[in-house]
């Protein structure tokens, strides 16, 4: 597909920060913003909700082309994200619905099931994602790739700070231990596996705050976003 649509793909790590560097980012550019992972984490919660096993991938393919989402920008500019018709935002963000969508993101009718999904979401003026294979699966084509990175230590740390800050009390050990165990299984799988595409940008960000990230990101971006 010829880049007329201009995409942005900031792949990476659990809790590298994609996340929040490219909603930053999309907001700075205008452009649109794709959450990847929050579509294989809505799939997770959608099984559970409907008690099917995590084994059980043929009822998991059929739940992917069942379930329905949406993303919805509340009042104070936070996105929701709507699950056939309930707000599941915060069940999203739990270390079980991270866990559960790294299991059925192994699975490579899931994943076929959801690329369309995903290109749907490059309309213009342009597209900022995020996600494990964005840059080499989903927008091989796309301008700017990314690859954050951060130590699993800090990466950890920062998990740690956000739970804490919304009351949830969790171990750094147990915390770190979960972190390595999905880098594991995201990088390990053999379809569409957490790797940096091979004109990535890649950006180590251990000891860099939210900021200086951002600003590298649209170092890159800006001396070509007006061509
Ligand atoms: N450069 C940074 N310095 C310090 N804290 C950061 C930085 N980038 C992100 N954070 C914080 O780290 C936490 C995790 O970030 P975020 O959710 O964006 O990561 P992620 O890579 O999208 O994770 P996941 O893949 O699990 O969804 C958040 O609390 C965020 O505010
Ligand atoms: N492009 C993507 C996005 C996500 N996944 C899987 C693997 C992750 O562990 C899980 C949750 O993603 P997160 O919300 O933490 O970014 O979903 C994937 O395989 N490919």
């Amino acid at each position: 597909m010829p880049d007329i649509v201009p995409v942005l793909t900031i792949d990476g790590p659990s809790g590298s920060g994609k996340g929040t560097i490219s909603r930053l980012v999309a907001h700075r550019l205008g452009w649109h913003y794709l959450d990847s992972g929050a579509l294989y984490r809505a799939v997770g919660v959608a099984a559970g909700w409907a008690g099917i096993d995590l084994d059980d991938d043929g009822a998991l393919v059929r739940c992917t082309f069942d379930t329905q989402v949406d993303f919805t920008e509340a009042g104070d500019g936070e996105l929701r994200v709507i699950v056939n018709g309930t707000d599941a935002t915060d069940e999203l963000r739990t270390e079980t619905a991270g866990a559960a969508a790294s299991a059925i993101a192994a699975i490579p009718q899931v994943r076929a099931a959801l690329r369309d999904r995903q290109r749907a979401f490059r309309q213009p003026p342009g597209l900022v994602t995020d996600g494990r294979d964005m840059g080499t699966v989903i927008f091989p084509d796309a301008r700017y790739k990314v690859f954050l990175t951060a130590s699993a230590e800090e990466r950890a740390e920062r998990r740690h700070k956000q739970l804490k800050s919304k009351g949830v009390s969790v171990t750094m050990d147990g915390l770190l231990r979960e972190i390595l165990a999905r880098d594991a299984r995201d990088a390990g799988r053999t379809v569409a596996p957490l790797r940096p595409a091979d004109d990535a940008v890649h950006i180590d960000t251990t000891g860099l705050g939210i900021d200086a990230v951002v600003e590298r990101v649209l170092a890159l971006v800006a001396p070509r976003a007006g061509s």
